[in-house]
């Protein structure tokens, strides 16, 4: 897949997005970079003791670390966004039980999404976070284990989508990002892009 840039990014280099959410995918289609996918397998487990903004940045450095090298002028962008609950750390549910024991967790709460990023450019890695909160007001059984059961959230950090019903429907506010919690931090990240080659 190929993205044409719009005029205004020409400064930024051609991005090798690792990453196979379709959510980071259409941010950056929307942000009008020029980017391809290039998928990598890695594992995404992490030490323990690691804060959970050390671990987003942690996982996201092992992902671009599958990339040996960088190609040329390109940068190749890996991203890995956790929940963060009472000291507890979420990443994907197991199985849609799971999932609706996250969202009766994170129900009447306020939690922590971070998105851990790695920039990796003419071989050097540049790593950056962000973070934002997310306040769930109290959900009924009904409302998780319909959402589980139509969306199945099993691809997403906590269980949910704060772009699908359950995010429209249950979170009352949000401090910080918005594209931070859908998987990508974007205006920081543009930040950061624009000053590579500086
Ligand atoms: C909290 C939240 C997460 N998510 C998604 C973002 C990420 O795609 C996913 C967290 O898993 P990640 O491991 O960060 O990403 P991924 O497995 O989807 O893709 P890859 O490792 O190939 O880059 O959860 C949402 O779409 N909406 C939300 O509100």
């Amino acid at each position: 897949m190929n993205y044409e840039p719009s005029t205004m990014n020409q400064s930024i280099p051609k991005i090798i997005l690792a990453s196979k959410s379709p959510r980071r995918q259409e941010l950056l289609r929307l942000m009008d970079l020029d980017f391809e996918v290039v998928l990598k397998e890695v594992d995404e487990s992490y030490p323990d003791g690691l804060t959970p903004q050390e671990v987003a940045v942690y996982i996201a450095r092992k992902k671009a670390e599958a990339f040996d090298q960088t190609v040329g002028d390109e940068v190749v962008l890996t991203a890995d966004t956790i929940v963060c609950v009472d000291g507890l750390i979420l990443g994907k549910p197991e199985t849609p039980q799971h999932a609706i024991e996250m969202l009766q967790i994170l129900s009447g709460k306020v939690h922590l999404v971070v998105t851990g990023v790695c920039l990796l450019y003419k071989n050097k890695y540049n790593s950056f976070f962000d973070v934002s909160e997310v306040f769930f007001r109290q959900m009924s059984l009904e409302e998780i284990s319909s959402y589980v059961e139509q969306y199945n959230p099993l691809d997403k950090a906590g269980s949910y989508g704060i772009q699908e019903r359950i995010g429209l429907i249950g979170i009352e506010k949000i401090q910080g990002s918005y594209t931070n919690v859908v998987g990508l931090p974007t205006e920081k990240l543009y930040a950061q892009l624009i000053n590579l080659n500086k």
